[in-house]
């Protein structure tokens, strides 16, 4: 049997916890007999993943680190994206241009006119955007988030950020989450299997995956 692709994507502020369950959310479509295509923003093919190193290590202005952003989007969505979804497989995306408006946008404060017509520009997709069908927003407190992260590993350019700065972004993930159908909030604050339930059933209930057999 063969399925339409779906493009999933998982978002939230640094050590919000959403790569936690990467594995299990493969595993989940996998037992479905779905392909999954699991990738990362920055990054994703090996042109986009050296723009990574370089957006997560260098000091640069916001628009240098928009137009870096977005040049590693354009390769990934070429290279890995659209082919994926073309071949019905689910393509499970560590962030993608929510976090630009998130952390460009409102974390930088650079214009988010420019990041629009710079994500018309990098996701046209015949006459319309691509866009990701579902994105699991892990929202949590930014003091928390902190918490988690301390000690954890070496903090890279943006995770050297006060706790400020993701209030900003926590903030623009609101905006978008407010904005946009497709996004589900995941209370991060909850323990690792409290989240991964909430995970599990908003998928069971938008129709993604199967009823869960316990149910
Ligand atoms: N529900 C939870 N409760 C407590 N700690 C958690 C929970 N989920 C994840 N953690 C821990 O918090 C830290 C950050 O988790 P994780 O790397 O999954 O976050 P992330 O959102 O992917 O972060 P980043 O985007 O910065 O990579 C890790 O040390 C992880 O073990
Ligand atoms: C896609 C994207 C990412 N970022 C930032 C957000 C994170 O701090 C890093 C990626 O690190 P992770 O451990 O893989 O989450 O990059 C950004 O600023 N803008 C973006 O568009």
């Amino acid at each position: 049997m063969t399925h339409p692709g779906l493009f999933l994507t998982l978002e939230g502020i640094d050590g919000a916890g959403k790569s936690s369950h990467l594995d299990a959310l493969e595993a989940l479509f996998t037992a479905e007999g779905r392909v999954v295509t699991r990738t990362r923003e920055p990054g994703g093919t090996p042109l986009a993943e050296t723009l990574r190193t370089m957006i997560l290590t260098q000091a640069m202005d916001p628009l240098t680190e928009s137009l870096l952003v977005f040049a590693a989007r354009r390769d990934h969505i070429v290279q890995v994206i659209e082919p994926a979804l073309a071949r019905g497989e689910v393509v499970l995306c560590d962030r993608f241009t929510d976090a630009t408006f998130a952390y460009q946008g409102e974390g930088r404060g650079f214009d988010k006119a420019v990041l629009a017509t710079l994500e018309q520009w990098a996701q046209a997709r015949g006459g319309a955007l691509l866009q990701p069908a579902l994105t699991l927003w892990f929202d949590l407190a930014p003091e928390i988030a902190a918490e988690r992260l301390a000690g954890a590993r070496l903090p890279d350019k943006f995770e050297s950020q006060p706790v400020e700065f993701f209030r900003r972004v926590a903030r623009g993930y609101a905006e978008r989450a407010a904005a946009a159908p497709r996004f589900v909030r995941i209370d991060a604050s909850r323990s690792r299997e409290q989240v991964w339930a909430q995970v599990e059933a908003s998928l069971v209930q938008r129709g993604v995956v199967g009823r869960k057999r316990s149910q």
